[in-house]
């Protein structure tokens, strides 16, 4: 429902001197400012401003259009509007409401804005309207219905109060479909008021009238959108003073009761003007604050015109009309736009079935998970610390690793020189030993000293096989038993969590792991080259060592192929000999011994030949041994270079990744300082949470009274 504080508007409008006035001679006494809403007391210092201030010329509908057209327009929101005609006797309130309205021109207010009002019904066609009027005068305290077709003392009806406010029970409220057919009713009521002649008015109104339209309007595609409102214009009884209208019997006693109510309402208008600091507020100290409760200081929109005589000689009742006028301005109002009563309870209801839906609905998500959910996020949220933790202890070892397999190539490369220029070494010593021992005259102390280095180095070399060796077996059993690093994959593919940091840290061990992954399957990579390097290098000593045995026997090979040849030679020359010792009859026994020499030769030179070709089969064999060396220290090449650039790749990506790291964990410290301060939010909110479920558990209980009562409204 919208509410707006408002004041109460105040209209003075000053009505021209009449005739009886004139004849006094009187004259004005009231002066005004234009276009300033200003009104003063002429040669006094006394000066009043309100919202409008009329001059005596304004006309009819100048004064309609400028004061009370905006406030009919209110209706359509759902505001009650009221128009309230105040002054003394004869000072034009009827006048300016138009309460006499007998058809002819120059209406006043009520006509006018019946007018409006059907015209503005006319136009809203997406809008279903149902209007009705009541009309009733408050006559010495009794409240008569002006438009009951019973006799006037049975007319009279009473006020009741509610929680929705006043109430007129058993008024009559006649349906209108136009303009004219409200005014009918005006008119019909009108006939039935008392008025009565006193000095002061031909024609006095001696009642306060109440003139009343009711507006239901709702819309036609949207029945749930409805308002109802009600237009209230009300023209007093004018105050006076006995004296000047020489009242006597019945009149007296009216203008007594009319002095009464206004008295009342006087009292009610300044309680309610100063400025709120008085609470008690005596609307029930006359019939007329009673009706007027809603008007004043209650939920409705509320004009006050103030009529007053420009007559010097009604100075007193003017300045008292005007300082009422001037409290009634700081009345404050609560105009509150009215539902249609039945279609708001029902729009109510179905607010509250909507949030109570949805609260249900939150609270058994919430019930039904909430334990066995926060036991397993905490769980979660452990494992995922361990992963966490884990994957950077891996990768912390990688590291290592990287160092470790830039050292080792290092000290390989290093290793191999050292190698290569001891065989160097060895190969100048034995030279030198040949040719000590060749030249006998060399001192033979060198010789030893010689002879030493030389064994040292052997020695030396001979150590360098065994740890090779060593190294070799150790490797071997290194695979056996320690297994090749798994990656963490596989653990961490269902973990999952939710929020900003969450979703940031599921990006960073994202990227952790498959870092931690691809420099784990590098590692793996490149101790597998090394174990494969190992079995070749040791394939490589032991093909070395097969080969030199071949080196030594092929050297025999040329030996027996020139002892085959000289030999052959010693043959050939005893043959040869035989041969002529047979032509010269040389004695038998030389030729038996030559013969049996040829025999003895002819054995040793088959056995060597037998033994040649043993030789030339094992060179072969070397040749072999020399090509496969060959391959494999190929292999062990390109095995080293892969290495090399596996490593390489590790270092790099390593790098790359720790300045990643390092920003991204800069990020995620703010992210964790974020959420806990959200998480602080979150604390606060779940206690108003808390405290909104004992509302909302009220209203459940409300809810339950109101379909209850709903229910009963249905039935009537
Ligand atoms: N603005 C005006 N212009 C011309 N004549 C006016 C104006 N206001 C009032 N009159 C005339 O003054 C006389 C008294 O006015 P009216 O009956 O409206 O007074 P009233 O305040 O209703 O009096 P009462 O309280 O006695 O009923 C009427 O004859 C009316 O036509």
């Amino acid at each position: 429902m919208k509410m707006v504080e408002d004041t109460i508007r105040v209209a003075v409008r000053i009505r021209p001197l009449i005739k009886s006035e004139i004849d006094k001679g009187c004259e004005e006494c009231l002066d005004t400012i234009p276009g300033q809403p200003q009104i003063i007391i002429k040669n006094s210092d006394k000066a009043f401003t309100f919202n409008y201030v009329f001059p005596p010329d304004i006309s009819q509908e100048n004064f309609y259009n400028t004061a009370i057209k905006d406030m009919v327009t209110r209706i359509f929101d759902g505001y009650n509007v009221t128009i309230l005609a105040y002054g003394q006797t004869g000072s034009g309130k009827t006048h300016s409401m138009g309460t006499d309205y007998n058809g002819i021109e120059d209406m006043g207010t009520i006509p006018r804005s019946m007018y409006d009002i059907f015209k503005i019904i006319a136009s809203k066609e997406e809008w279903n309207f149902r209007m009705s009027v009541s009309f009733m005068e408050l006559y010495q305290e009794q409240l008569y219905d002006l438009l009951s077709d019973k006799q006037r003392t049975h007319s009279i009806v009473d006020i009741r109060e509610d929680s929705k406010g006043i109430k007129i029970i058993g008024i009559t409220e006649k349906e209108v479909q136009s303009a004219e057919e409200s005014l009918e009713c005006l008119i019909e009521g009108s006939q039935k008021r008392v008025t009565g002649s006193t000095a002061m008015n031909a024609q006095s109104s001696r009642s306060h009238a109440i003139f009343t339209l009711y507006i239901q309007q709702q819309k036609k595609d949207d029945p749930n959108v409805a308002t109802t409102a009600k237009f209230h214009l009300v023209d007093l009884a004018g105050s006076e003073r006995s004296k000047k209208t020489q009242a006597t019997g019945e009149r007296f006693k009216e203008g007594v009761h009319i002095n009464k109510g206004l008295l009342a309402l006087g009292n009610v208008i300044s309680q309610l003007g100063d400025n709120g600091n008085n609470s008690y507020v005596g609307y029930r100290d006359s019939k007329l604050t009673r009706l007027l409760q809603d008007s004043l200081g209650g939920n409705s929109m509320t004009l006050m015109i103030a009529c007053v005589s420009p007559a010097d000689y009604n100075m007193d009742e003017t300045l008292s009309t005007l300082r009422y006028a001037d409290r009634a301005r700081k009345i404050k109002n609560k105009p509150v736009v009215n539902q249609d009563p039945r279609v708001a309870e029902i729009n109510r209801l179905n607010e509250l079935v909507q949030k109570l839906k949805l609260a249900l609905l939150n609270q058994k998500s919430e019930q039904s998970c909430s334990s066995d959910y926060e036991e397993l996020h905490e769980k979660n949220e452990l494992l995922q610390q361990k992963i966490r933790d884990l994957t950077e202890k891996l990768n912390a070892n990688l590291i290592k690793m990287v160092f470790m397999h830039e050292k080792t190539e290092f000290a390989e490369q290093l290793h191999d020189k050292i190698k290569a220029e001891m065989a160097l070494v060895l190969e100048d010593c034995k030279e030198l030993l040949d040719s000590y021992r060749k030249n006998s005259e060399h001192d033979d102390e060198y010789y030893a000293k010689l002879k030493a280095i030389y064994q040292k180095i052997l020695d030396i070399q001979t150590n360098e096989k065994k740890t090779s060796e060593e190294l070799f077996n150790h490797a071997m059993s290194l695979e056996s038993k320690s297994p090749i690093i798994k990656d963490t994959e596989n653990d961490v593919d269902n973990v999952t969590s939710d929020g900003e940091l969450s979703n940031c840290l599921e990006d960073f061990d994202k990227k952790h792991e498959e870092h931690t992954s691809l420099q784990t399957e590098r590692n793996n990579q490149v101790q597998s080259i090394n174990r494969e390097l190992a079995i070749k290098e040791h394939l490589i000593t032991e093909l070395l060592k097969n080969s030199s045995h071949v080196i030594e026997y092929s050297k025999g090979l040329q030996d027996m192929e020139q002892e085959i040849k000289t030999l052959q030679a010693e043959k050939d020359e005893l043959l040869i000999a035989l041969r002529n010792a047979q032509t010269n009859n040389i004695s038998s026994k030389l030729a038996e011994s030559r013969r049996k020499k040829v025999q003895e030769l002819e054995k040793k030179i088959a056995a060597l030949s037998q033994q040649c070709l043993e030789q030339s089969k094992t060179l072969k064999a070397k040749e072999k041994l020399q090509h496969q060396i060959k391959n494999l220290t190929n292999e062990i090449q390109s095995l080293k270079q892969a290495r090399v650039k596996l490593v390489r790749q590790m270092r790099s990506d390593a790098d790359r990744f720790a300045e990643w790291k390092r920003v991204r964990e800069k990020e995620l410290h703010k992210l964790k300082e974020q959420d806990r301060k959200r998480a602080n939010q979150m604390i606060k909110l779940e206690m108003q949470h808390n405290k909104q479920q004992n509302v909302l558990k009220r209203k459940m209980e409300e809810a339950y009274a109101a379909n209850k009562r709903l229910k009963k409204i249905e039935q009537i």
